[in-house]
């Protein structure tokens, strides 16, 4: 499982930078412009110069509206930055046909730009609070739109996480749905970490995190912390130890 860090800016991207031993990709983000809020174009370059080449920039380009020229090109905006992971959250869009549209512009300004750069559709684990695609519809959505993972987020930073919204079970099935597809399965919503049994066994590929590694578990008012991130990291790699080494059930 791939570990997604979310700074809010360049001086958490530098915290990131001093972990990056423990972290896999670095994810621009803007957290009071909302849960996938866009940051500037010259913050995702200036993070892009701070973190080591070899740990790849994601860059949200916001919660975005039902509006697919608009957000195809913010998402060029981000990639021209710097960013090789694009992650488009699918807030306005209340049908998978929407999402389709939407999710297709940004697959094809992004990827005419840069053909090797990973577009990520993201929905939300508490869709019924906002009126926006139901969670399990985002493998498809990213499937029959070209892009490279399905993701799922909380929209409401209240407190309450993703499991609370999508019962692991069902995350399980998100998972097997993106998996099925070729895609790769992304998690994320105020994750701590008792929650990475379960996101470890059901095979999450990447989960995305910011609370969890803030001093205090406080995602606004707490910054991120080398050593919590080293920390999270390490409990990472004891789940995975621990279920490499359990049989599989027949
Ligand atoms: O993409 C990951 C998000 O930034 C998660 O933030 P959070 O762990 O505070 O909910």
């Amino acid at each position: 499982m791939l570990l997604l860090i979310s700074p809010d800016g360049v001086e958490e991207a530098l915290a990131c930078a001093k972990a990056a031993d423990h972290l896999d990709i670095v994810d621009v983000k803007k957290p009071d412009e909302g849960s996938l809020g866009a940051n500037f174009p010259w913050v995702i370059r200036e993070i892009r110069g701070a973190v080591p080449a070899d740990k790849p920039v994601s860059a949200t380009v916001g919660d975005v509206p039902y509006k697919p020229g608009t957000v195809a090109q913010a998402a060029l905006g981000a990639a021209v930055s710097g960013a090789t992971y694009i992650k488009v959250g699918l807030y306005g869009c209340t049908t998978p046909d929407q999402a389709i549209e939407v999710m297709r512009g940004v697959v094809r300004a992004v990827k005419d730009f840069r053909p090797d750069a990973f577009v990520v559709a993201s929905g939300y684990a508490d869709a019924h609070r906002i009126g926006c695609v139901s969670p399990l519809a985002l493998p498809d959505i990213a499937r029959r739109s070209g892009s490279d993972a399905a993701m799922l987020d909380t929209a409401i930073k209240d407190g309450t996480r993703l499991f609370d919204h999508v019962p692991p079970e069902a995350c399980g099935e998100f998972v097997r749905l993106a998996h099925d597809a070729g895609l790769l399965a992304a998690l994320a919503g105020s994750v701590k970490r008792e929650d990475l049994a379960v996101l470890t066994r059901i095979g999450t590929d990447i989960v995305g995190v910011r609370g969890a590694v803030c001093e205090g578990g406080d995602r606004n008012s707490g910054r991120i912390q080398p050593r919590l991130v080293a920390e999270f990291r390490a409990e990472m790699d004891r789940h995975a130890r621990e279920h490499a080494a359990t049989p599989a059930a027949s």
